[in-house]
């Protein structure tokens, strides 16, 4: 298959990446970071997570978050919203639009949801039907797509299932996840293609912790099964909390890297993401998980 002339990034960096930070981040900080992704030319921003702050204290102040970043016509702005109380609280903070998020194995529903797979999916019944008497735009995610933390290997046709599901319920995309990151490429493409007979390929995308450092790897592999859309996190940000040892998301500025060698246009400007990655690192005072972004630095100093 042809490689995509164009590609959307999804930066999850406010969401995927902050919430596994133990130390407190102001909103002032949350909102700076959006702000600085938005400057960068990002479509689309996962800003904060309407969840039980029991589970995940740092998504706590996502209203507040929504209340103060700059939004550009044209950005999604978007929140993980996991019941219908997460939803009508995302709603009342003017979320544009909303992602529900399942896993491919039990173990890891219970630790991360508190239910299995199949009182998941009613579960988003209720969010899909309010969505879609408000208009509003639901993507799905499948957790724990190439290997799980607590049960090791995952099938395809078990990720295949859950996705079917959440597309034929009405998520408008399904982002598969890596949660992990023990995929390799050819299993990447072995998933993808098995996915993609039940869900159609432009509806799919990718979402790849760098644990193993395989993340661009099989954004390559992803790229050669027809795939046009991929999470990342700017500074390589987060991990997951249910996920012992998960590194964060592939690193945006990496991804971006590796599109524009191939010309893949994405909107997105590298010299800004690098910056928005510098800042969140200052404040958190950790090290950039951006190679490309470190390079950089180097190449300065
Ligand atoms: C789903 C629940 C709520 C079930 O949690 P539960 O304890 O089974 O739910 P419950 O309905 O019994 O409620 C318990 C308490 O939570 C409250 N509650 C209930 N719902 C909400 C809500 N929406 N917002 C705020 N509060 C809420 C509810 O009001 C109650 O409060 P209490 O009476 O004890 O004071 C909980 O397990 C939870 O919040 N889990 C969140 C887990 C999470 O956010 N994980 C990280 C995101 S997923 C991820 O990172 C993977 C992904 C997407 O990136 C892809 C990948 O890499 O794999």
């Amino acid at each position: 298959m042809a490689l995509p002339r164009h590609v959307r990034l999804v930066e999850v960096g406010p969401r995927d990446g902050l919430q596994n930070e133990q130390q407190p981040i102001g909103v002032a900080d949350k909102v700076r970071l959006v702000d600085d992704l938005t400057a960068a030319g990002l479509e689309y921003i996962e800003a904060g997570s309407f969840v039980s702050p029991k589970w995940v204290p740092q998504m706590a102040g996502s209203a507040e978050v929504f209340a103060g970043i700059r939004r550009r016509p044209g950005v999604t702005y978007a929140a993980l919203t996991p019941n219908l109380k997460g939803f009508e609280a995302a709603m009342a903070a003017g979320v544009q639009e909303v992602a529900v998020f399942a896993a491919a194995s039990e173990s890891f529903s219970q630790k991360n949801i508190n239910c299995s797979i199949a009182e998941s999916l009613d579960r988003f019944v209720p969010v899909m039907d309010a969505a879609r008497e408000q208009g509003i735009r639901v993507r799905g995610y499948v957790s724990c797509v190439l290997g799980c933390p607590y049960e090791g290997e995952v099938a395809p046709h078990r990720v295949a299932t859950v996705a079917r599901e959440l597309f034929d319920m009405g998520c408008h995309e399904v982002s598969l996840g890596d949660t992990i990151g023990t995929g390799t490429a050819g299993k990447t493409r072995q998933l993808f293609e098995t996915v993609a007979r039940e869900v159609p390929r432009d509806k799919l995308a990718g979402h790849f912790h760098d644990t193993y450092g395989q993340a661009l790897a099989n954004i390559y592999a992803s790229l050669l099964e027809g795939i046009q859309i991929f999470d990342s996190s700017v500074a390589g940000l987060g991990g997951c909390p249910y996920a012992r040892g998960a590194s964060g998301n592939v690193a945006s500025e990496d991804v971006l890297y590796l599109l524009n060698g191939l010309g893949i246009h994405t909107g997105v400007d590298l010299e800004r993401l690098i910056a928005a990655g510098e800042r969140i690192c200052a404040v958190l005072g950790r090290e950039n998980g951006s190679r490309v972004a470190r390079a950089r630095r180097c190449q300065q100093d």
